[in-house]
């Protein structure tokens, strides 16, 4: 008999603020950020199925799919030899700074411990995790949340207001370690106020939340894909509170004046030819 399938969906985030403080021994780079989820979001099913792993995802099918590595190292952690089918639809673009990739591999985890009857902790999902990559620890749970570390010490915040967002990417992506690595040779370490941040999230103002973003990967990505700072400037002439490029990017985000502002910017942006426009907000925390 087939077994039948779980599913749920898979929020892509975005940085409201990333400051890179300096590089690791390990190569990675230290940060601080406040990380949020939003509503665009790829849909992950899973069920139990034949003796391997098989991970549907248009082009980006088969083991070098991150959801594919997630499952993996899930069934080796429980010493099983059983297989699993992953279907993944997307919806999150790639090379985003969205953790479209990340999310998909944190769903994975989030199903799999429910398909076997809940066999590991919060904290050996989050170790799981964090084997995966930097942003898979925040994608399991997401919200609004503090991250440090490689991104994945993470805290609770204040829960942000809804934000109405625009986000629109330029049509080429950026490669995250080439990010970093420009941020190596040109950028300059900030640093973020988490008291700033925890009085504008409890305040609930999308015009204090705006006048706090920041990015420190901006400056490296942009020579990388000009596009971004001319977005962002768009974004602002559109009379967004905020703008701001996500993670590593290429996409950027707005903050909108309401719902309708944001299908309003929204609508100019394509007019003008841009394909990628998405009209979003900000989603919440979900219990693993
Ligand atoms: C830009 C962000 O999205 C901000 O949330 C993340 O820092 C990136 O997270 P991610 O894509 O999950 O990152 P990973 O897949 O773990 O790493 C991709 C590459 O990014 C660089 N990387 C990532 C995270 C970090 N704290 N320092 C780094 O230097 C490393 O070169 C690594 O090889
Ligand atoms: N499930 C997946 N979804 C998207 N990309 C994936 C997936 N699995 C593996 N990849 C690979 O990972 C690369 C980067 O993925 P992704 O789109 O998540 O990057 P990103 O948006 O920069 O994420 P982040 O914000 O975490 O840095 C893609 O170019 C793709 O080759």
């Amino acid at each position: 008999m087939k077994q039948s399938f779980v599913t749920t969906f898979a929020h892509a985030k975005i940085n409201l603020a990333l400051a890179v403080l300096g590089i690791r021994d390990d190569g990675y780079h230290e940060l601080q950020s406040v990380m949020q989820s939003i509503d665009l979001h790829d849909v992950v099913r899973v069920r139990r199925a034949g003796e391997k792993v098989t991970c549907h995802c248009g082009e980006l099918s088969g083991s070098g799919n991150i959801a594919h590595i997630a499952a993996e190292l899930f069934l080796q952690e429980l010493g099983l030899s059983e297989g699993v089918e992953i279907h993944i639809e997307k919806h999150i673009p790639i090379q985003a700074g969205l953790a479209g990739g990340s999310s998909d591999a944190a769903a994975t985890l989030r199903l799999l411990n429910k398909l076997f009857d809940n066999p590991l902790t919060k904290k050996t999902l989050l170790e799981l995790a964090g084997k995966c990559g930097a942003d898979v620890a925040f994608c399991l749970g997401g919200g609004t949340m503090w991250a440090a570390g490689r991104g994945e010490e993470l805290d609770f915040l204040p829960k942000a207001p809804c934000l109405d967002l625009v986000l629109v990417k330029p049509r080429a992506g950026v490669n995250t370690r080439e990010a970093y690595q420009r941020f190596d040779r040109d950028g300059r370490s900030g640093f973020l106020v988490r008291a700033d941040w925890e009085n504008a999230l409890r305040e609930s103002s999308p015009q204090q939340i705006a006048a706090l973003l920041y990015n420190d990967l901006e400056i490296a990505s942009i020579p990388l894909v000009p596009e971004i700072s001319d977005l962002k400037q768009q974004l602002l002439a559109e009379k967004c509170y905020g703008a701001l490029m996500s993670g590593s990017g290429s996409c950027v985000f707005g903050i909108a004046q309401s719902g309708e502002h944001a299908r309003q910017v929204a609508e100019k942006l394509k007019n003008r030819g841009h394909k990628n426009v998405w009209v979003t907000k900000t989603a919440d925390h979900e219990s693993m």
